[in-house]
């Protein structure tokens, strides 16, 4: 039973396929105190939040049983993404539910501030009939910048042109190509400061893009400009807008996000050219039936181990090379599997080769596979999030190759492993169609093993009886052998025994067979 916990209100909608699933068991905590959050988490499988609750790195290692952490929308800045990495536990979003609803959010701001009609409204209401003070401006052939033109900055851009508007828009990952698709300005991100009427920032807040409409920015735009956050508080100085306000620079500001949320008695409430909402941008029915459906979604997916989309600490695979990719995964756990079984050492260094026609892939969900494999000898909590970050972590110096040629086969993936004790280890592994994977080299030597249940691998000397005497040790202790390889460099020289047997090997019998004169080592693996 998958235990899961709710800490913000989410749809019924999303919740019902948590509640209706039979494997699931929710726990809907919404206002908890940080301490009763550290409680209520400890045998939780999975959390599932949005903006409000703060998933800091001490709730993530109360989490003992945590694996995911589903935000239902796109920011996850309220999540502590290095400190679920390092504890393997997978973090989605649902980064599309709640963009047409932002964008709309925001052209609706945009709007009423050129018209001021918050400012009207409060007017009215208060009883005034001031026709004088509330002249505003027309968005016809006006020029937007839009900062960020990701999701939502793209929506918005549509519906900027649909009223005639120029849309300048800066992003470091915008082409030309696409900027003309979408019909909008690829601009610098000074020239969309100085040339533009109104102001919209559409980025995450990260290290680049904190205070990035600061002081020195007002001073560059024009006089008059009206300035959009409908992203994360934070990305516009709030000090530098108040005094761009006050000096008439700016002439309007229209915030749905803070950065302290909520803002309280903030300063910039008391301008009268400021319109604030309540982080209300994801805030229609639509969006959050669409973001809650998609999240548990993928929570659920996570725990049943089926195939998941949004991953913010994975790198997301392309649906075409996922297809490619799926039938290496076994291979690539089943090496790295053996490699963590038959290295002996601290490791330093591990090569994984790709040749054939995996040169040609991006093989970097498959080296994760590796690593969590390989390294789980050592690591008990050892997953594919947090893999890399542990073998960096722990020195263990990884390296990816690319070779086209594969030494006879379509594809092949080789371990080199190195320990401190300057040990080198190569194992290499293939795909054979039609028949699953196959380990064919083990050090020097060709083989040809299929990768499953329990193994012995004997190093021993190339003599006549050894491969008997092993046989019949195996024979009187009741172990059937159930398939056999044996390589060898040269006649008389170094070999090994490569046997699948029917049961698990005790401890005793690896000592019986290793005081055998021509054994030199035996290892048992489970595969
Ligand atoms: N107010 C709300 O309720 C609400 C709702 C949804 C999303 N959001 C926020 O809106 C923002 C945008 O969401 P989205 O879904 O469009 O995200 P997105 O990832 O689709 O787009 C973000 C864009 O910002 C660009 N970018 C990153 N760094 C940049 C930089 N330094 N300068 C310029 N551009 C940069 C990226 O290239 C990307 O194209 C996020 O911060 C998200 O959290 C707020
Ligand atoms: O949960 C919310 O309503 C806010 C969502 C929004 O800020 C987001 O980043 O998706």
């Amino acid at each position: 039973m998958y235990r899961i916990l709710v800490t913000d209100p989410l749809s019924d909608q999303g919740l019902e396929q948590l509640t209706q699933a039979p494997d699931v068991e929710v726990s809907i905590q919404t206002a908890l105190t940080p301490s009763e959050l550290l409680e209520a988490i400890k045998e939780m499988d999975a959390l599932l939040v949005r903006s409000q609750t703060k998933v800091t790195k001490e709730v993530i290692m109360a989490g003992k049983q945590l694996k995911a952490i589903g935000r239902a929308g796109v920011g996850v800045d309220n999540i502590d993404i290095p400190a679920a990495t390092n504890n393997g536990v997978v973090v989605v979003n649902a980064p599309d539910g709640n963009t047409i609803s932002t964008a709309e959010h925001t052209f609706a701001m945009l709007i009423s501030m050129a018209r001021n009609i918050p400012q009207g409204y409060r007017s009215t209401v208060e009883g005034e009939w001031n026709r004088k003070a509330f002249v505003g401006v027309e968005l016809n052939h006006k020029t937007l910048g839009i900062i960020g033109l990701g999701r939502i900055g793209t929506e918005l851009s549509k519906r900027a042109k649909a009223f005639n508007m120029n849309v300048l828009a800066y992003d470091p990952y915008l082409t030309e190509e696409r900027a003309q698709k979408i019909g909008v300005t690829k601009a610098t991100l000074d020239d969309v400061i100085a040339s533009s009427d109104f102001i919209t920032v559409h980025t995450p807040l990260t290290k680049e893009t904190r205070h990035l409409i600061n002081a020195d920015a007002f001073r560059r735009m024009k006089e008059g400009v009206r300035i959009l956050n409908c992203a994360r508080g934070g990305i516009i100085q709030e000090e530098a807008l108040y005094d761009a306000i006050q000096s008439g620079k700016v002439a309007g500001a229209a915030l749905d996000v803070f950065e302290s949320e909520p803002p309280g008695n903030h300063p910039l409430l008391s301008l009268p050219q400021v319109t604030a909402t309540p982080h209300l941008g994801a805030s229609t029915h639509e969006a959050q039936e669409n973001v809650a459906i998609d999240v548990a979604a993928e929570v659920l997916n996570i725990l049943r181990d089926k195939p998941f989309k949004n991953a913010v600490n994975l790198p997301s695979i392309p649906p075409e090379l996922v297809e490619k990719l799926r039938p290496y995964q076994i291979l690539a756990e089943k090496l790295g599997h053996f490699a963590s079984q038959t290295t002996h050492g601290a490791l330093n260094e591990i090569t994984i080769t790709y040749s054939g026609e995996l040169s040609d892939w991006d093989t970097a969900p498959l080296t994760r596979i590796v690593l969590k494999g390989a390294l789980s000898h050592y690591l008990s909590d050892i997953n594919y999030v947090n893999a890399p970050h542990l073998a960096k972590e722990r020195g263990v110096r990884v390296t990816e190759q690319k070779v086209s040629k594969a030494q006879g086969f379509t594809n092949l993936v080789t371990l080199t492993l190195k320990t401190d004790t300057q040990h080198e280890h190569t194992i290499a592994g293939t795909l054979l169609n039609g028949f699953g994977p196959r380990i064919v080299k083990i050090d020097r030597y060709s083989v040809d093993v299929q990768p499953t249940g329990h193994q012995l691998l004997i190093h021993h000397h190339d003599r006549p009886g050894a491969i008997g005497r092993v046989g019949t040790i195996l024979g009187e202790r009741n172990v059937n052998i159930a398939t056999m390889q044996v390589g060898r460099t040269d006649m008389g020289g170094r070999a090994i025994m490569m046997l699948t047997v029917d049961k698990e090997i005790p401890d005793a019998l690896i000592i019986e067979l290793e005081e055998l004169e021509e054994i030199q080592a035996v290892t048992a693996i489970d595969l």
